[in-house]
């Protein structure tokens, strides 16, 4: 059966190959990835496989509930992280913390 796929910003390759970005927080269209499975990693401009990862955990959160832990895990700033979230996800509250490995 293929992998399933998640696709990434380009620019968060070295942190995620690096396994420094340890989540991704995703919205409601894309919180159906399963604990224990694994997914192939692309990238979201040119659809090129970089890694594959193993999903851990897929944990609701809203925007306000949002730390600097979390902040932590996507080797950002919470200062950082919101603004790009409110950036990708423009008035979504509803949000899914996607918790990885690199397989
Ligand atoms: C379709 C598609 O690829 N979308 C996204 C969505 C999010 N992200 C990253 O996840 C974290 C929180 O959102 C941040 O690090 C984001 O930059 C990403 O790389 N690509």
């Amino acid at each position: 059966m293929p992998l399933t796929k998640i696709t990434f910003f380009e620019r968060f390759e070295p942190i995620i190959l690096s396994g420094d970005k340890t989540i991704t927080i995703r919205d409601q269209a894309e919180s159906h990835y399963v604990p224990g499975t694994r997914v192939a990693v692309h990238t979201l401009e040119t659809d090129r496989w970089f890694c594959d990862i193993d999903i851990i955990s897929v944990t609701p959160v809203s925007f306000d509930e949002l730390t600097e832990e979390h902040a932590r895990q996507e080797y950002l700033t919470l200062d950082a992280l919101k603004p790009l979230i409110r950036e990708i996800y423009p008035g979504i509250d509803s949000l899914y913390v996607i918790e990885y490995r690199l397989a």
